[in-house]
């Protein structure tokens, strides 16, 4: 038996993490197994409570979403992973009779996460799942748009995704990442894994004998993950920070924008 800490966390290098590795340990959970950020018991090493706890249960009203809005509001999850986030923040920001109006659409590249969240959906109205890479198409996210008439999400979530697009895709897959997201969304909430996460899953995957992650070294975008990812929503994206939660107990900021 390995406890949930033990069974290697999201790239985080705390010193409790640190403490319980080994390399023994990290060759049985194999991170190499887990290549996007795609690990199966997710939820067990980071609960959904560690950033529902940081974001008010108000949220939609506060953002104008609730009784005199029009239509449905749509909320996107980008790399959603098994969905219990998904679900848990679906049931922290809408409560009855709100939940007939707001629909949740959750994504993820690794096919067998989202069988398992489309299997676990308690909301089968409101909550739906379906495979996707945001790096390779987002004609889905389009046509989800125009089934429900509607130019773009009020609200997506992109929560500890961004390092795994910028190991994967380099520095363009981390700005066409934002921007793309920008580009269907009205608000963003964005959860940037801090620089030092990278060192430690690159150094994981690398430990593993894992090559692929090496131009790791080479990206220039490096350093204030979430002042990086501000910069390019501000600049380039139409968008302005204009809330931030604070930081989660993995040392991470929830950072909100809207378009402007
Ligand atoms: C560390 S998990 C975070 C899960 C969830 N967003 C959360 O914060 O609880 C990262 C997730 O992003 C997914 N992911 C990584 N790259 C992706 C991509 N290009 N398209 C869709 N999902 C992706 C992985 O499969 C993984 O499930």
């Amino acid at each position: 038996m390995f406890s949930a800490r033990k069974h290697f966390g999201d790239g985080h290098n705390t010193m409790a993490t640190c403490a319980l590795s080994s390399d023994a340990e990290d060759e049985i959970n194999d991170p190499g197994a887990a290549p996007y950020g795609n690990f199966i018991n997710y939820y067990t090493f980071n609960p959904p409570e560690n950033r529902l706890s940081l974001i008010p249960a108000t949220l939609l009203q506060d953002l104008g979403f609730s009784d005199g809005h029009d239509g449905a509001t749509l909320v996107l999850d980008v790399g959603c992973n098994s969905g219990e986030l998904s679900v848990a923040l679906y049931e922290h920001l809408v409560q009855e009779p709100e939940r007939r109006k707001v629909r949740l659409l959750g994504f993820d590249l690794d096919e067998t996460l989202i069988q398992r969240a489309q299997q676990s959906n308690p909301l089968r109205d409101s909550i739906t799942f379906i495979p996707l890479d945001i790096t390779k198409d987002s004609s889905q996210l389009q046509d989800y748009l125009h089934q429900h008439s509607c130019p773009h999400f009020h609200l997506c979530l992109c929560l500890a995704v961004t390092m795994w697009v910028h190991l994967n895709h380099g520095d363009s897959g981390l700005l066409q990442l934002l921007s793309r997201l920008a580009s269907v969304s009205q608000h963003l909430l964005l959860e940037a894994q801090p620089w030092k996460c990278y060192r430690s899953a690159a150094r994981r995957l690398r430990k593993l004998g894992r090559s692929d992650f090496d131009h790791f070294k080479t990206l220039k975008i490096r350093g204030d993950m979430a002042d990086h990812a501000r910069e390019h929503l501000e600049t380039r994206c139409g968008m302005e920070l204009i809330q931030s939660f604070g930081s989660t107990a993995w040392d991470r900021k929830l950072l909100l924008f809207r378009r402007r």
